[in-house]
């Protein structure tokens, strides 16, 4: 294991704990607040089409954010989880279409249950949000270590998409310095419940 990987690992560990400790009431604020700052950036106002995903468990919530985009006209897609990890793509259809998908060790994820688009299908959006642990003001993520997203990053690139990239994340997940490897792809915006955080000299 390298020296950065290492590092990830931990790093991952102490913010989970940290996210542990929130409240309810923590993440009910962190996601109106959130969906505020959100709908009024430009990156996703000018969307037809935003790759998004349903909030879990104390992560910062997207799902009022969801329900506006969808009533404004945005398009969204949300991702399913496949066995190896990869993200395959369906459109949001309301929160009632959503499905609980259990699987051992992880975190129940609601998935959307309307038909697959595949997993090239992030390539034709004009925006993702993704999920994170943590981003530094240079645009650097740390994800969960699934590298579900990496794959997402990675297909943007080969396909030529270059769509707006936004982490969510708690105002304390703003760090200094995140470890990054080669094979990571900076954000261009960093958004918390204290507002938008661009990265210079992106979008
Ligand atoms: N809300 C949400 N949806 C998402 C993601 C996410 O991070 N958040 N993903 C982002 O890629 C994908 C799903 N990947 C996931 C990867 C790990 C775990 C999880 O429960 N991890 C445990 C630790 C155990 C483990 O690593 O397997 C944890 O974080 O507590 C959940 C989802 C797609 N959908
Ligand atoms: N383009 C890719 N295709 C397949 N695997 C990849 C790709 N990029 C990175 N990986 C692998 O994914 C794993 C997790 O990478 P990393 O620790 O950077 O995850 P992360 O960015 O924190 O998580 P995520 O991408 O799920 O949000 C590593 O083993 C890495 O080698």
């Amino acid at each position: 294991m390298s020296g950065t990987d290492d590092a990830k690992r931990r790093l991952r560990r102490e913010l989970l704990a940290v996210r542990s400790r929130l409240t309810g009431e923590d993440a009910r604020e962190t996601a109106a607040v959130l969906a505020r700052h959100a709908l009024l950036l430009p990156e996703l106002a000018g969307a037809g089409t935003v790759a998004a995903y349903v909030s879990v468990g104390k992560e910062p919530g997207t799902r009022a954010l969801l329900e506006e985009l969808r009533a404004r006209g945005t398009r969204v897609l949300l991702p399913v989880l496949l066995p190896d990890d990869d993200l395959d793509w369906a459109v949001y259809e309301g929160p009632d279409s959503l499905a609980e998908v259990g699987r051992a060790g992880r975190l129940t994820l609601r998935e959307p249950s309307g038909p697959r688009l595949g997993p090239e299908a992030v390539t034709g959006v004009d925006a993702v949000l993704l999920p994170g642990l943590a981003a530094d003001r240079a645009g650097r993520r740390l994800g969960r270590g699934g590298g579900s997203y990496d794959r997402v990053l990675a297909r943007l690139a080969a396909a030529g998409a270059d769509p707006a990239l936004l982490v969510l994340l708690h105002d304390h997940e703003l760090l200094a310095e995140v470890p990054a490897e080669p094979h990571d792809r900076p954000v261009h915006v960093v958004l918390t419940p204290s507002g938008p955080h661009r990265v210079r000299g992106r979008g």
